[in-house]
């Protein structure tokens, strides 16, 4: 069965169209939709100095294999033209617009999954729209009050119960009703879309030495060993809360089928030193497929040629995997 996946290259300025039109390059055992401005995709090819031929997208035709140097193209209009590496507020509400369709068509079932390049929430916001972030944009966008942030790469699985919002809120969005949510959608997900079926989840704790006993913080007795006990009494298998200065150790990675952190860059920064480029960001709890990559715009890159394909790649062959297994299913 071949499926159908819309992908949206974000940022105009940055490096998500280059990244697209240098894995167009190839063959792809599936259709990708390119949801996006086509004088962009072109302009970037053409300075690329890569051959890139698109395909107007029809819902209507029957869905083929994506045929190297071409790409399906759903037209979104930019505001105006984009120079590789300048930001310009003006194509914010572009951006956007790329995500509403391919959230609007995936909830439609047009595509079995979304894929997204990296987005610009600094100029985005400048544009005078509040946006945090794809996977809270997506959430609202779907109705779906908890969805959860997980980076994977090989060996290393970290998951958040926090995602985008500054660290001066991060202890107080750190509930009981949001932490039973967070580890229910994760050990859910990884049950379903990853077949293990008694995930083995290693928690972090939020303080310094996991609070050192409520020396060094309280949450830790107050909120997360109650609600992990009440989840391992439902019968999962939970460990911690572990000091998380400590707990990205073979010894427990070994057995861990991922690592629930409690904020963004408690656990980030350790999948990306692990894995940078050869991971994947999965959004777990939408209603469709989302996959996306594990970098930014890198501004500094876009237009050049240089910037490396990887976690796009991965990003698209999970995409694949995913919308593949839930169509068996
Ligand atoms: N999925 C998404 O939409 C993401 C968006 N962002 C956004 O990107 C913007 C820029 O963020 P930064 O923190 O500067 O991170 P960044 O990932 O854009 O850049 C950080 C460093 O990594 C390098 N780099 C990034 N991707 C690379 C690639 N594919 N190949 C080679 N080198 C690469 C850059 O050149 C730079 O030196 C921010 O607005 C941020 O919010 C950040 C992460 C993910
Ligand atoms: N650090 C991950 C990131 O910024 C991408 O988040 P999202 O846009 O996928 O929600």
């Amino acid at each position: 069965m071949t499926l159908r996946i819309a992908i949206t290259p974000g940022e105009p300025a940055g490096i998500g169209p280059d990244l697209l039109i240098t894995l167009a390059q190839r063959q792809w055992p599936a259709q990708l939709v390119a949801i996006a401005d086509g004088n962009l995709l072109q302009q970037r090819a053409a300075q690329l100095n890569l051959p890139l031929t698109l395909l107007p997208f029809n819902p209507d035709e029957a869905i083929t294999c994506q045929q190297a140097g071409t790409l399906y193209i759903h037209q979104v209009d930019m505001a105006t033209p984009a120079i590789a590496g300048t930001l310009d507020e003006a194509n914010g509400a572009y951006v956007l617009e790329t995500l509403r369709i391919a959230c609007e068509q995936n909830m439609l079932g047009v595509f079995a999954a979304i894929v997204t390049g990296p987005v610009h929430k600094g100029i985005i916001n400048q544009a005078g729209i509040s946006f945090s972030g794809h996977t809270e944009y997506f959430a609202q966008q779907s109705n779906t009050p908890d969805v959860v942030m997980m980076l994977a790469t090989e060996g290393l699985r970290v998951a958040l119960v926090t995602t985008h919002i500054p660290l001066a809120y991060v202890s107080k969005a750190i509930t009981p009703q949001r932490l039973r949510k967070v580890t229910e959608i994760l050990h859910h997900d990884l049950q379903e879309k990853f077949a293990i079926s008694n995930p083995r989840i290693f928690v972090c704790g939020l303080n310094p030495h996991a609070g050192e006993n409520g020396h060094l913080g309280t949450e830790e007795l107050t909120t997360i060993i109650p609600t992990m006990e009440e989840l391992i009494s439902e019968g999962m298998d939970l460990i911690g809360p572990l000091p998380a200065d400590t707990l990205f150790q073979d010894k427990y990675l070994n057995n861990a089928d991922a690592v629930l952190a409690m904020y963004h860059d408690q656990g980030l920064p350790v999948l990306k030193y692990k894995g940078f480029g050869n991971s994947v960001n999965i959004t777990l709890g939408l209603p469709f497929i989302r996959t996306s990559v594990d970098h930014g715009t890198a501004l500094d890159l876009a237009g050049k040629g240089t910037a490396d394909v990887g976690s796009f790649e991965l990003a698209i062959k999970e995409a694949i995997h995913l919308a593949t297994k839930k169509a068996q299913n």
